[in-house]
């Protein structure tokens, strides 16, 4: 089937190999073999297990995985609160692990925007709606735009996210909802390339969760940011495009909806769609709920088609 190389082909191989752009290179998240080790009470924790992650600049997409799967660190990571124990991670062309204590300041204050879960880490209690939202930019030294355009960025931004009538209440006199939608104004506010949410829904109910969820779209069409959130709630995934799930820290699967347009009766439609992710050594994690249909341990049989690689139980036994 295959015969030996020549000479030029190998050196073709090995140009071409050498010419590959980097992994990750067009991302503006790229999170390479990304470990977190923990280490508690003389026991290590392995919080990530070599996670690979590439987000494009301009996406909305969500992280969903079960408790302890490593949302959080990942988070931490990306928010640079956080250094990971190995691998890489970029994020608008910063390093986070080589980052000094000042560029992770200058990183958090300029790069990345948080949105957290419980409210009151998000917004001041002493301060209006239009004074939190003014604020990132008068610490950004925005000084020299002055007061009157800060308050009216500001006032742009509940504008947009919907909650402008909320300018001159602080956060006890607004519901949970409202307090979210502040607390993205705020993340907005210094023009980050990166918005990261944690939980953000976690402490609403579901019709309001939608709210804020199509207050993220809102953010993200708007204004072009680039929105990763965090969640424990299944229903995201009916919400943004892209939806990552995180098992035993590595990502192991993806959920990517599109519109289908009919050609002959115009009519849309959104298709989901699961994928796997492959990483660069070649391995796959199976959704567990395929494997345990098909009763499958330890070991499969691969199979190389045309068009596809086939995925059988082991049949080795009994022959
Ligand atoms: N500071 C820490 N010290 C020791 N172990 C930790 C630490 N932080 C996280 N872990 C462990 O790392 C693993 C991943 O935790 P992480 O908080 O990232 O999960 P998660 O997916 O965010 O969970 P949840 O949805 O419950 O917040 C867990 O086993 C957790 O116990």
């Amino acid at each position: 089937m295959t015969s030996n190389p020549t000479l030029a082909e190998l050196a073709d191989r090995v140009t071409a190999d050498r010419d590959r752009p980097a992994y990750g290179h067009d991302a503006l998240i790229t999170c390479d073999r990304l470990v977190r080790v923990f280490t508690a009470d003389g026991v290590e924790v392995q919080a990530l297990q070599g996670l690979d992650l590439l987000v494009r600049e301009g996406e909305l997409m969500a992280l969903v995985g079960a408790s302890g799967s490593g949302k959080s660190t990942l988070m931490n990571i990306l928010a640079g609160l956080d250094t990971p124990t190995a691998g890489a991670a970029r994020v608008a062309g910063r390093d986070l692990l080589t980052m000094t204590a000042k560029d992770r300041l200058a990183y958090r204050r300029e790069v990345v925007g948080f949105v957290w879960q419980q409210t009151a880490r998000n917004l001041l209690p002493y301060l209006t709606s239009a004074q939190n939202v003014a604020l990132p930019m008068q610490l950004a030294g925005r000084s020299r735009s002055g007061r009157r355009a800060r308050a009216e960025r500001a006032l742009e931004l509940l504008e947009l996210l919907e909650v402008a009538d909320c300018r001159d209440r602080r956060p006890h006199e607004m519901s949970g909802g409202q307090q979210q939608r502040v607390a993205i104004a705020v993340a907005l506010a210094g023009d980050p390339s990166v918005l990261l949410a944690d939980e953000p829904t976690g402490e609403l109910d579901s019709h309001t969760a939608e709210q804020i969820f199509a207050a993220f779209r809102t953010a993200n069409e708007r204004l072009g940011t680039t929105i990763v959130i965090v969640t424990h709630d299944q229903a995201v995934a009916s919400e943004v495009r892209r939806t990552v799930a995180i098992r035993d820290g590595r990502t192991s699967t993806e959920v990517l909806r599109r519109s289908e347009v009919d050609a002959t009766t115009g009519h849309e439609t959104v298709v989901a769609r699961e994928y796997a992710m492959l990483d660069r050594a070649g391995r796959l994690q199976l959704p567990a709920e395929y494997t345990k249909a098909l009763n499958m341990r330890d070991r499969v049989a691969l199979e190389l088609e045309p068009d596809h690689i086939a995925v059988r139980p082991d049949d080795s036994e009994g022959r």
